[in-house]
């Protein structure tokens, strides 16, 4: 049976937590958008044959322009998404073709190759996988009122990052149970534990952030800067 991959990149939203005239994924890093940095991570991985980019509908023909303009020959199609970040990944599963989907975040440029990799690997032997860290501060449960109501055990908590990797069937069926059921999550594997999928957490790196913040620019500016990214 065959393992193909292939990953459905979410450039949807309206990054209104940026505060930027322009949708955050667009902003220029190292002169070039933040969504095709990200888009070139899974161009370059040998593991990925295909590639769906979910985007505004006022932004297909630029993403589509992007696709010509930086040769990456795996986006088999840019499609427009929807108004919750579920929808358009929902949007972007029908438009792919492969056995393995990978959903990752348009925001989310930091992803290594080796992550991805592993991200894969272990889909495959427990049935679906999320890349994570530890998280590092104490996360406690507050009520409306700000009152505490507990501290869970931090051994146990991990922070998700994207990205996520199901059998591409498996997770269309859980987002067409989801949207049954009137389910909204804000990750694709919230989705998959509700269909009983396994999903296991694969540990990776505090530098993939999603960037979010108007501070995660400048924290992405460094680390662009510093992994001395071969110009392609
Ligand atoms: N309707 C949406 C909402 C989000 N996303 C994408 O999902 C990823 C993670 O979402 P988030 O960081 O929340 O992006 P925004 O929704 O744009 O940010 P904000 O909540 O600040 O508006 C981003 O790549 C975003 O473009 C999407 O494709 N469609
Ligand atoms: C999918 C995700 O990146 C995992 O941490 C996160 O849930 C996305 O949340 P957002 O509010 O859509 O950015």
């Amino acid at each position: 049976m065959s393992n193909s991959v292939g990953a459905v990149i979410v450039a949807a939203g309206r990054g209104t937590r940026m505060g930027t005239a322009e949708s955050k994924q667009y902003l220029l890093l190292q002169g070039k958008p933040i969504i095709v940095h990200t888009l070139e991570v899974f161009q370059r991985h040998p593991l990925i044959s295909e590639i769906v980019l979910v985007t505004g509908q006022e932004d297909v023909d630029r993403c589509r322009e992007w696709v010509k303009a930086y040769k990456l020959d795996k986006v088999s199609s840019v499609v427009t998404g929807g108004s919750e970040r579920q929808h358009s990944v929902h949007l972007g599963l029908r438009k792919l073709g492969t056995t393995w989907v990978m959903v990752h975040d348009g925001v989310r440029p930091f992803v290594q190759e080796e992550e991805i990799t592993a991200c894969y690997e272990y889909a495959k032997e427990i049935g679906a996988s999320v890349l994570a860290v530890p998280v590092k501060d104490t996360i406690k449960q507050v009520d409306g009122e700000g009152k505490v109501l507990s501290t869970p055990d931090r051994r146990s908590l991990w922070a998700i990052q994207t990205p996520q990797t199901f059998r591409l069937s498996e997770l269309i069926m859980a987002y067409e149970s989801a949207e049954r059921d009137g389910f909204l999550g804000t990750d694709d594997s919230s989705l998959a534990e509700r269909s009983g999928i396994p999903v296991a957490v694969v540990e990776g790196s505090y530098a993939n952030i999603k960037i979010t913040t108007p501070e995660d620019l400048d924290f992405a500016e460094f680390t662009q800067r510093n992994r001395g990214e071969v110009q392609t």
